[in-house]
């Protein structure tokens, strides 16, 4: 849903990722750190704070593309990286929330559970050729919701929290759903175009 964006981002991204000739690689790396620090900010029961690293976080994962495109540094490794990273901080993030009590563990599987099913089909959908980058809990979608219940966790009370986590919950499931009748649906077609080819 986010994704949509895009083109917009890019405009503000571009100037940005002129000034920073690095190895995206570092990007995406420092991007893990902050994450790391937002969970460690949870611990500390820091919730806004952590909620800002969030950000900082996501705003690296979008950098870190920009900086490669820009500068002709994209590699295969850093596509790798960036998708493997995510994952990793994906996790951390919850496992945060976690340590700082504001959700307990099942809640916390549900979340990691729902949010790597999500990208694991776009990965297996890709590997078959087919481009699954659709569902309304895409990751971008996801961090601003998580971002969003840790501020509002913070102002106003934790409990609400803990409910926006569950709400990402549902909505990650249903983008499991989405991607999997998007990915059964151009299958079916693949199949269909192969058997009578084969006629
Ligand atoms: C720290 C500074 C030096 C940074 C400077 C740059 C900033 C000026 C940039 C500003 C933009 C910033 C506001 C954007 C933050 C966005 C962040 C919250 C979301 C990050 O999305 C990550 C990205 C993920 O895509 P990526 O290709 O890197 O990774 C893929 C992803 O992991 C897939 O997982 P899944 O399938 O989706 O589950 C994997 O499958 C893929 O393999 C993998 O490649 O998404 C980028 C999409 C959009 C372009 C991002 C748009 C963000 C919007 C601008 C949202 C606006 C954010 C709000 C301002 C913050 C909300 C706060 C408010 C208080 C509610
Ligand atoms: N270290 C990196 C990070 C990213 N890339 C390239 O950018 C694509 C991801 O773009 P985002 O804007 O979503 O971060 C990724 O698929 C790579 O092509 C890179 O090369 N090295
Ligand atoms: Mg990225
Ligand atoms: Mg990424």
């Amino acid at each position: 849903m986010l994704e949509n964006l895009r083109p917009y981002l890019n405009k503000i991204l571009n100037p940005i990722a002129k000034k920073i000739d690095v190895n995206p690689n570092y990007i995406t790396i420092l991007s893990i750190i902050i994450a790391i620090l937002a969970a460690l900010l949870f611990y500390f029961h820091q919730l806004i704070l952590g909620g800002i690293f969030i950000l900082i976080s996501g705003s690296l994962d979008v950098l870190d593309g920009a900086v490669a495109r820009y500068h002709n540094k994209s590699s295969k490794f850093g596509a790798f990286l960036d998708s493997t990273t995510d994952r990793f901080s994906d996790a951390i993030i919850i496992i945060g929330l976690i340590s700082g009590g504001y959700i307990d563990w099942f809640i916390g599987i549900l979340a990691i559970h729902s949010a790597y099913t999500i990208s694991y089909i776009r990965s297996k959908a890709e590997s078959m050729n087919i481009e699954c980058k659709i569902g309304i809990a895409e990751r971008a979608v996801r961090l601003v919701i998580l971002i969003i219940a840790v501020l509002i966790g913070g102002i106003v009370d934790t409990i609400w929290l803990k409910w926006i986590v569950i709400l990402l919950i549902v909505l990650s499931y249903f983008t499991v759903i989405q991607r999997m009748v998007y990915t059964w649906n151009k299958l079916k077609s693949k199949d269909s175009s192969i058997n009578n080819a084969n006629k």
